[in-house]
């Protein structure tokens, strides 16, 4: 990724020094309303820079090298702000969780009306094929007409994936996403599923996002199209540079940000020249609660770039205190460090 512009410190801004960075720096912790990536809670550091607000999250598992890029993220919404849109909304999808079959009713009502496109994870640890031709088949009843896609996570192997897609297909797909791992793994699926006359188009993922190179899975003809998040990618100017290089549609998906962090995927979706897929920014639906008071929740289906109000957040009611937020602000200090000298101390 060295070739992509780098967004911190902003052009014409002074460097972004740390001590400044704590000083506007909150933690915040969520509760889900559904288990979701096997975790029920959502943390988060919020930082309020001169262009905004700006979210630092990277899942607790990742270490500081991975988090770098989501820190970029984090100072561009905050430092830099964003690119211009070139529309006023963006669609989303509904995600449905790998939960229960007699579930999916409720989780889908979470995103109210208008939804016409639905991703629905797969592959989870512990359960079935028929658990997933459950759950997909429960969404294909409760919305006949929607498209449906599936994110197995990178959770089977070639064969399972082949298998597992073959018999999903049934119930109409509009892609896969990372059915397994790897630039090798998605060629491998891909081809099989094409000589089986079964051509489910491939979306990577985990192939973009943890890749060292974001653009090898598309040079390696391995997906039909991309899914983009602004964190891992290190900002919205650089997603935006990594859709171009790819040269493949692209879809825009949270990591289960908060509104904040919402607001920068809508600013990428609202500033890509093509948009042909409905984006994976309803998320907020998954979060009981949030960091404002007007969350950034689909509307028919859409989310208005312009609905998100900077001047409504009020972390105060789900700030989080003690070891967990010394254990965030340690983080950042560390990932400062390492944006700055290149090592943590
Ligand atoms: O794309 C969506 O519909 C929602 C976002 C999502 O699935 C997700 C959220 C957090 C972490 C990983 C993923 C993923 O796409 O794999
Ligand atoms: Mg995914």
């Amino acid at each position: 990724m060295t070739d992509l512009p780098t967004v911190t410190p902003s052009p014409g801004l002074p460097p972004v020094g740390l001590e400044y960075v704590l000083d506007c720096a909150v933690v915040v912790r969520l509760p889900l309303t559904v288990r979701f990536r096997g975790v029920t809670e959502r943390e988060a550091v919020l930082i309020h820079g001169p262009a905004g607000w700006g979210e630092f999250a990277p899942f607790p598992e990742y270490d500081d090298a991975e988090a770098l890029a989501w820190y970029r993220a984090c100072l561009e919404a905050a430092w830099s702000g964003f690119p211009e849109p070139v529309r006023a909304s963006v669609p989303v999808n509904a995600t449905v969780p790998a939960v229960e079959a007699a579930r999916v009713p409720k989780v889908l009502e979470g995103y109210g009306h208008g939804i016409e496109a639905v991703k629905v994870k797969v592959a989870e640890a512990g359960q079935t094929l028929e658990d997933d031709d459950a759950r997909v088949a429960a969404v294909r009843a409760e919305l006949p007409g929607a498209k449906i896609r599936v994110d197995a996570n990178q959770g089977w192997t070639v064969p399972e994936a082949v298998e597992g897609l073959l018999r999903l297909a049934r119930h109409d797909l509009e892609y896969a996403e990372q059915p397994a791992a790897g630039i090798d793994g998605l060629y491998a699926v891909r081809e099989q599923l094409h000589s089986r006359g079964v051509p489910v188009p491939i979306a990577a993922d985990e192939s973009v996002r943890k890749a060292e190179d974001p653009i090898a899975v598309a040079r390696a003809g391995a997906a039909d199209l991309v899914v983009v998040k602004v964190a891992p990618l290190g900002g919205v100017r650089r997603a935006l540079s990594v859709v171009e290089q790819a040269g493949l549609p692209a879809v825009v998906s949270s990591a289960l940000d908060t509104s904040v962090g919402l607001r920068a995927g809508v600013a990428l979706a609202a500033a890509l020249p093509n948009l042909p897929y409905a984006c994976g920014l309803g998320t907020g639906a998954l979060l009981a609660e949030d960091v404002t008071a007007f969350p950034l929740r689909p509307v028919n289906g859409e989310l208005r770039v312009d609905a998100f109000d900077p001047d409504s957040v009020h972390p105060d009611p789900v700030l989080l205190e003690g070891p967990r937020r010394d254990w965030w602000v340690d983080r950042v200090r560390r990932v400062h460090e390492l944006m700055e000298h290149g090592s943590a101390r």
